[in-house]
């Protein structure tokens, strides 16, 4: 039976909105006409403030409704009305150890050799995978349409809702595939040649192929070159004609496709490339077949300003099926952070690469970059990846070292939504080991918020002050039936203590929520009657043994502007 609440009504503190409360009392909830009319006016936040849950004590639960009115509706094919699509991870997760303790960062892996056969791209879904990412500048699309194909095989199959994330290549400086040898030792003292020569089948010892054709007239002698920021670094000592030769002076392992940046007097040389396009001609290509082939997330390399971002937006809108595909921006170069805020605005999501932006900006730089990056996602309500080197050692070893699992937890502290995997999924000896410490260091740190009521004191201005409330209401979930992606995205936002069930009936809307913190996608079929909605999602979950009687649920709509408080029947 539904459980007596009293309820304020009011939108939220920013200035630009009237407060405006209303108490209002019913044992089913229904938005009175107040409200509705608030949340009708377009973009307006409303956050339905609820205090005293009727066992004593204040409480209050909020959530922020903006009105959807210009989003376009999904065309699909609703699901089979009596089914519901959940992976079996989840449901055993959810039978086994209750609603507490579903993992709320969302996982990212990058797909390589060592992880693109079907069994193993299983293995990754059961050990908590969310969103596969497949680097463009690696392998062929008929590699990459492979590893799609057996994710979707995978979903279909399994019930998962794996997402695919592709990467495009960028325009940056990089090296050639190294003739297929997997790496290359460079030594101290060593002299090696870069070169814009392509070497076709036999590549000469310590010979370097380099992307960029204006790589010899740009570099001097004296510039210091570094290999993936620092990996590896030479010394360039002699010019001649296309070839660059250049002296060891930190030994290293040189990995295909390595990326390369210059740096001459002490700063890094960034007008040599200053001219070619955030998204190059081959990633056009790359991204059409993405287009093609379905995928859920673009992320862009090497984003510097806005403006790329809204006209691949733009492309991907007049060409997509559905238009739906989410584009990320990679923050990983000097620009990307002065043009910060108004890149994230305008992208879908963002990913603090941290590979790429550690040979840009000095290292120490680099977690004050993250906080900031991670910050502002939030405030402007856009998912976050952290990647690159969380587990790096794992590449090699079965185990991670301290500072690693510090990091990770650090990144999960600030409640990034997500945490990647590079080498050590795509090439790594572990990539199931690697993923299972994420894993379980994010179900950590996450406990730890709970026990420890470590509610951040971030300032987000659109939500109700009464944000820290949230939680101690102890609601067991909340539920939100949304259409788009938008409602479950700002519950997301809330961080709250209780996973978040994002009910869909579109299974491209699912995959891509699979990114956001906290969220747990499921597809759906539903109606405009939040009633019927909610005994009907009840019963099959119930049916799974997902949820009990009992269990005290808020829900959520964003085709309807109500909020209901209610146990379990
Ligand atoms: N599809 C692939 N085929 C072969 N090797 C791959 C593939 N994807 C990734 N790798 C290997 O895993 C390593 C780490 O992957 P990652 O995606 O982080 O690439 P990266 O080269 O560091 O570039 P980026 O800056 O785009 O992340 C790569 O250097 C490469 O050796
Ligand atoms: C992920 C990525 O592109 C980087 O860290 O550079
Ligand atoms: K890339
Ligand atoms: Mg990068």
């Amino acid at each position: 039976m539904a459980q007596s609440l009293n309820f304020f009504v009011s939108t939220s503190r920013s200035p630009d909105f009237a407060i405006s409360t209303h108490s209002y009392s019913k044992p089913m909830f229904q938005t009175p006409n107040r409200l509705l009319k608030l949340a009708k006016s377009p973009r307006k936040p409303v956050v339905l403030v609820s205090a005293d849950n009727g066992q004593g004590g204040l409480s209050a639960v909020a959530a922020e409704y903006v009105s959807d009115n210009g989003t376009k509706p999904i065309v699909t094919a609703p699901p089979d009305s009596s089914s519901i699509e959940v992976d079996a991870v989840t449901e055993a997760e959810l039978k086994e150890n209750g609603f507490r303790s579903t993992r709320r960062t969302k996982l990212v892996c990058t797909i390589g050799p060592a992880t693109c056969g079907f069994e193993q791209l299983e293995a990754l879904a059961v050990g908590g995978m969310n969103v596969a990412r497949i680097n463009m500048c690696h392998g062929t699309r008929e590699w990459h349409k492979t590893v799609i194909e057996r994710v979707r095989r995978l979903n279909e199959e399994k019930g998962y809702a794996v997402a695919i994330m592709m990467d495009t290549e960028g325009s940056e400086i990089h090296m050639g595939d190294l003739g297929g040898a997997s790496s290359a030792k460079a030594e101290d003292g060593e002299v090696w040649t870069f070169s814009v020569r392509a070497y076709d089948s036999l590549r000469p010892e310590r010979a370097i192929t380099v992307n960029y054709d204006g790589f010899a007239e740009d570099v001097k002698v004296g510039d210091e070159l570094l290999v993936d920021g620092g990996m590896v670094r030479f010394e360039v000592i002699e010019k001649i004609g296309p070839d660059v030769k250049c002296l060891c002076t930190d030994p290293g392992l040189l990995l295909p496709r390595a990326n390369l940046t210059f740096w001459r007097d002490g700063s890094l040389v960034r007008e040599r490339n200053a001219m070619l396009p955030t998204i190059s001609s081959k990633d056009w290509l790359d991204i059409d077949f993405g287009i093609a082939e379905g995928v859920d997330f673009i992320a862009v390399s090497f984003v510097k300003s806005a403006e790329v971002i809204n006209h691949l937006k733009s492309y991907i809108k007049a060409r997509s099926r559905d238009g739906d595909i989410a584009v990320l921006a990679k923050i990983e170069s000097i620009d990307s952070l002065k043009n910060l805020e108004e890149i994230i605005q305008a992208s879908d999501g963002a990913m603090v690469a941290r590979g790429d932006l550690g040979a840009q900006i000095p290292l120490e730089q680099v977690p004050l970059a993250q906080q900031k990056i991670v910050q502002v996602c939030r405030q402007l309500n856009k998912p976050v990846i952290v990647a690159s080197q969380l587990l790096e050692s794992m590449i090699e070893y079965p185990t991670p070292t301290r500072a690693e699992v510090a990091d990770v937890s650090e990144a999960v502290r600030q409640r990034a939504d997500a945490l990647m995997l590079s080498g050590e999924s795509a090439m790594g000896q572990f990539p199931d080991k690697a993923l299972t410490v994420l894993r379980s260091v994010s179900l950590r740190i996450e406990r730890w918020w709970r026990e420890e009521k470590q509610h951040e004191a971030m300032d987000l201005p659109d939500i109700a002050s009464s944000f820290s409330d949230t939680n101690n209401l102890e609601v067991d979930a909340l539920f939100v039936y949304t259409k788009d992606g938008h409602m479950a995205s700002l519950l997301s936002r809330c961080r709250p203590d209780c996973p978040i069930f994002a009910f869909t009936t579109d299974a491209s809307v699912r995959r891509r929520l699979n990114l956001q913190w906290g969220l747990i996608p499921f597809r759906l079929g539903f109606s405009d009657d939040m009633e019927s909605n909610l005994n009907k999602t009840f019963s099959l979950l119930k049916a799974r043994g997902m949820i009990k009687s009992g269990d005290l649920v808020i829900a959520v709509s964003d085709m309807l502007q109500s909020i209901q408080v209610m146990n379990v029947p």
